[in-house]
């Protein structure tokens, strides 16, 4: 990535800290009860155990793993090893897929975070190709264009690993979406009608080349995920870091062999009315290793309207953002980052309804990103 560009940086008080605090973790949830059986056949009791196990984890972390998901290992292995392949090519080569501002699929090496510059490359595919999205960030404009994904000339691979392994790995978002969905006391399929149709979820190829400086720059900077859930598969190196909602203490996801990591992100924050948070993460480089990883941002239609669950609001739950578009608040989120404006990105808490008695609405909210 060439020699240290001052863009890379961080601010001394956002800089990994040398010592890793692993602590006991983020929960660890067998889904064997959900995996492979249908729902008439499932084990009533090991289900609802199941759930409060989801309940729990998304409280107070935000953040699980899960092992026994149904994904198989050769489908995610496949894709890691297609992806070392990619951007093991020239720089030459990973340019004619590269990103541009009215088609973001493919090929990025310049994403900032927090208008940081992040140590990594990025490579993103949408699941529906194309995908339907506004062209533009203004409110009365409702003209429409599609993403299409970039495949490399090179390396007919990619599109195949990526197919096949997107297929599996949807399924196990819809059942993480079930359980959450149950976990909040709502019907299994309370989420569904905004994945149906004209989703917008993609999966983005993370690359973490090595960093001369790993104690001033990050792989990716704090932020939370503005998505419904993300499904993260990760290699052996490790760098992910979670800030634990108890104490902002940042702790290591030690990497654990065929399991994915799951976070909740803002949308789930906005339909449930809070009672679950997106939380900020990170990502640490080393001068060593590279790293890599493999998100799958499960993410609605563009036409989505995002706001608290009505099923969640009472006079004593009042509702706490109002509603937004996603498709108009990705379209705003794009153009801020396509043209690294010197202002910050628009986030879900421009949309907190301030409650006078409890809080201030603008206060301690954490930044994000895509
Ligand atoms: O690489 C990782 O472990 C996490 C990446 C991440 O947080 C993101 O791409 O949003
Ligand atoms: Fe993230």
């Amino acid at each position: 990535m060439g020699e240290l560009d001052p863009t890379f940086i961080q601010e001394p008080e956002h800089r990994a800290k040398l010592a890793i605090v692993e602590a006991q973790g983020i929960p660890q949830i067998d889904l064997s009860p959900l995996i492979n059986s249908s729902p008439a056949d499932y084990n009533a009791a090991a289900v609802q155990d199941l759930i409060g196990e989801v309940r729990d984890a998304c409280k107070n972390w935000g953040f699980f793993q899960v092992f026994n998901h149904g994904v198989p290992l050769e489908s995610r292995e496949k894709l890691f090893s297609v992806s070392k392949r990619f951007y093991d090519q020239p720089m030459e080569e990973k340019r004619k897929v590269r990103r541009d501002e009215a088609n973001p699929q493919g090929y990025y090496d310049t994403e900032h975070t927090k208008n940081v510059r992040d140590w990594k490359e990025v490579f993103d595919i949408t699941v529906e190709n194309p995908t339907k999205m506004f062209a533009s960030h203004e409110a009365d404009d409702d003209r429409i264009t599609h993403y299409i994904n970039r495949w490399p000339e090179h390396l007919p691979e990619l599109r195949e690993a990526c197919e096949a392994y997107v297929k599996d790995v949807q399924q196990l978002s819809y059942k993480l979406l079930e359980l959450i969905s149950l976990s909040l006391n709502l019907p299994a399929n309370r989420f569904e009608p905004f994945f149906c149709k004209d989703q917008t979820s993609f999966i983005r190829l993370n690359h973490y080349p090595p960093c001369p400086v790993p104690d001033l720059a990050l792989g990716v900077g704090r932020h939370k995920d503005a998505i419904a859930l993300t499904i993260l598969a990760q290699d052996d190196v490790g760098g992910l870091e979670v800030k634990r909602k108890t104490d902002g203490e940042w702790i290591f996801v030690k990497p654990t062999p065929n399991t994915f990591i799951i976070n909740v992100g803002d949308m789930i924050q906005v339909w449930s009315n809070d009672r679950y948070e997106s939380v900020e993460h990170r990502v640490m480089v080393n001068s060593t290793r590279e790293r890599f990883s493999i998100p799958f941002f499960l993410s609605p239609s563009y036409y989505t309207v995002v706001e608290p669950l009505a099923e969640l609001i009472d006079v004593q739950n009042p509702p706490k953002y109002k509603g937004y578009n996603w498709g108009k608040f990705f379209a705003t989120r794009k153009r801020s980052n396509f043209q690294k404006l010197k202002v910050e990105n628009i986030q879900i808490y421009h949309f907190k309804i301030p409650n006078k008695l409890t809080d201030d609405a603008v206060s301690g909210v954490e930044n994000l990103v895509i």
